[in-house]
């Protein structure tokens, strides 16, 4: 039986069979392709399947080859159209034959496809299927509620509760909402602006989802922008690995409800992406929350390669690395994936099941390693990182080695945003559960003599924005050499308890730095950082005995040197968190520097990608900001 039977056979099993997908394929015993093959041409196949429903259909071959059933014809159409080696079949295969002779047919409605979805290139309609953008996330997840980030850009959490969440029952915890058929939502008491609704409410088709006031974001996806907190004296910010751009337009968001005038908000958000198809998939979901203003592209660009001593990238002072990893926290993996099948004459097959998330493009390999019958662990046997690489990992030496090569890029990922002459604040993430590639790159980094060099440290827990300090689940300290501070300032999350979350690695560091001077510090901030209002919305000034920032700096004044933190814990700090403010100078202000933003913005410097530069709403606080202004 061809490899091509075998993954129809086991996508079209009654839905009853129990176990997932991944499990149902390692567990036969008489398979005749390599589990990882069927594996990975199942899971690829059911992300491609509403495009190649579509496809097939139009190019109406179902009518003609009787030989192939609908499950078959995606199968082997998605290998025709996006395999590198093409149909893993000799020439002569009656499968084979079947599908090859449609081929122009096939490609052109493939074309088609790509056009009605207005995507420029084959590369970039692979990523942004890739993206979930094709299927809008809409998979359903049994018993796992569905993450949904308030864009803040766009709208207010406010607004969504009286609109889209209407008639939603609250649940005071984030257990109210798993059960499917409820219709509940609960209010995340972590990150600001995060709501987890039932399982069972596919949201995809919204107008707040299609307008970009709604993001549907996993909880930890949103850790890391909300412990950079960028300030509006936070200067310019990176996103290192950007693509498809969840935290890219979280930072900007978080960025705006700091600033008091957002209209003249002339921090940027640097947003690097090293693949091209990637980046259009980042400038889509930018462009649709609304964060294109205040954020400038990088496409195609290595944040490796850049010059950190770049004038242009002289007031970056906050940097958000959450690079290429394993995957492994990923959750949705073992699931059933939706798949859509063609129609034939007779009604339509098409079946849904739960969906898989974020992969690509397989390579149906051939080269890799044969497995002994019955030799497999399950945990093994393929790796799908958060890029969609599929990667078959036969033993433990295949995943040690994987997990080093990540871990090496990682580490120098970091080291790299070590060097920016007015950093202050990082964050580093991964979606992956290993220690080799979260602690482990985290004590290498603090241990590396540049680090210690430049100042760096660890953001230990209560340094950290209330919602991370008050995370329970955190770094092991086993991995950490028993290092407790250490262990704690580490923030996981698991994918399987009862946070509802998917696993997660986060970590902060921070160097001892005056934070300079900037025209908002003038501004009374609330413990969290946020600006204070009066009553009209207008942001409330700090009074002079109040205003106690040092002198306007330019350079950046590095501490002394400081390690790993230990036991004995720190006294000091000036990094970012719930207490940023209370960093205090008792030097007399100064004139404003040079590359204050207001500066910048009036002596025109065009730093702005140039996609459309549409003015996104504001949230609450702006929208009041600009009622009082017109009513003044
Ligand atoms: C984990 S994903 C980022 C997810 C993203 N932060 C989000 O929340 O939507 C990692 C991304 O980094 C990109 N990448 C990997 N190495 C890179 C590099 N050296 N420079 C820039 N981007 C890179 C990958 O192509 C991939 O799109």
């Amino acid at each position: 039986m061809s490899l091509y039977w075998e993954t129809a056979d086991l996508l079209t099993e009654p839905a009853n069979s129990g176990g997932s997908l991944k499990s149902r394929i390692f567990s036969k015993k008489d398979l005749k392709s390599q589990p990882a093959q069927i594996y990975a041409l199942a899971i690829e196949t059911c992300k491609w399947s509403s495009v190649l429903k579509e496809v097939v259909e139009n190019a109406d071959i179902l009518r003609v080859e009787r030989k192939l059933t609908p499950v078959l014809s995606i199968l082997l159409a998605h290998d025709l159209i996006l395999a590198k080696k093409g149909v893993a079949l000799p020439a002569t295969h009656g499968l084979r034959v079947a599908i090859e002779r449609h081929k122009n047919r096939l490609q052109a409605e493939f074309t088609r496809a790509r056009i009605r979805r207005r995507v420029g290139s084959a590369e970039a309609f692979k990523a942004f299927v890739e993206s979930g953008l094709e299927n809008g996330g809409g998979g359903s997840e049994m018993l796992r509620p569905r993450w949904i980030r308030i864009n803040t850009l766009k709208t207010t959490l406010e607004d969504q509760l009286e609109t889209t969440f209407s008639g939603y029952e609250r649940s005071t915890t984030v257990g109210g909402v798993r059960n499917r058929g409820s219709k509940r939502l609960f209010i995340d008491c972590h990150v600001p602006n995060l709501i987890a609704i039932s399982p069972n409410i596919d949201l995809s088709k919204s107008d707040a989802y299609k307008s970009g006031e709604i993001i549907f974001q996993d909880k930890a996806s949103c850790f890391p922008a909300h412990l950079l907190d960028p300030l509006a004296e936070d200067g310019d910010i990176i996103d290192a690995c950007a693509a498809p751009g969840n935290k890219t337009t979280h930072i900007a968001a978080i960025l705006l409800s700091h600033n008091s005038e957002p209209d003249e908000c002339s921090q940027v958000v640097h947003a690097f992406e090293k693949s091209k198809g990637r980046a259009e998939t980042l400038e889509k979901m930018v462009n649709l929350a609304g964060s294109n203003t205040w954020t400038k592209l990088h496409p195609g660009q290595d944040f490796l390669k850049t010059d950190p001593e770049s004038a242009a990238f002289k007031n970056v002072i906050a940097l958000l690395l959450d690079p290429s990893c394993s995957g492994s926290g990923i959750i949705g993996r073992d699931d059933m994936p939706e798949l859509h099948l063609p129609a034939t004459k007779q009604p339509s097959s098409s079946i849904s099941k739960p969906q898989k998330k974020g992969s690509k493009v397989p390579e149906p390999t051939s080269g890799t390693r044969k497995r002994k019958k019955g030799d497999h662990d399950d945990a093994l046997d393929v790796m799908v990182d958060d890029d969609g690489e599929v990667t078959a990992v036969n033993s433990d030496d295949e995943l040690k080695a994987r997990i080093e090569a990540l871990s090496k890029f990682q580490l120098e990922l970091l080291l790299h945003a070590f060097k920016f002459p007015a950093a202050r604040k990082i964050t580093y993430s991964t979606c992956s559960i290993h220690a080799g590639e979260n602690e482990l790159v985290v004590q290498k980094a603090l241990e590396h003599p540049f680090a210690k060099e430049r100042g760096w440290r660890i953001l230990m827990r209560e340094e950290q924005i209330r919602g991370m300090q008050q995370w329970p689940v955190r770094g092991s300290s086993e991995t950490c050499d028993g290092n407790e501070v250490l262990a704690e300032a580490c923030i996981r999350a698991n994918k399987d308890d009862e946070h509802c979350t998917m696993g997660f690695f986060l970590a902060g560091f921070i160097r001892d730095v005056k934070p300079r001077k900037d025209v908002d510090a003038e501004f009374l901030r609330d413990e969290r950082g946020h600006l204070v209002r009066d009553m009209m919305g207008f942001p409330v000034r700090v009074s002079p005995q109040e205003e106690n920032f040092g002198p306007i700096n330019e350079d950046v004044d590095i501490a002394p040197v400081r390690s790993v933190p230990t036991d004995e814990g720190e006294d000091e700090w000036a990094g970012f968190g719930d207490d940023d403010m209370a960093i205090v100078e008792q030097d007399k202000p100064a004139p404003l520097p040079q590359d204050t933003p207001k500066q910048d913005k009036k002596s025109g410097r065009g730093s702005r990608h140039d996609t459309s530069k549409k003015r996104p709403q504001f949230g609450i606080t702006d929208k009041m900001h600009k009622k009082s202004k017109k009513s003044s």
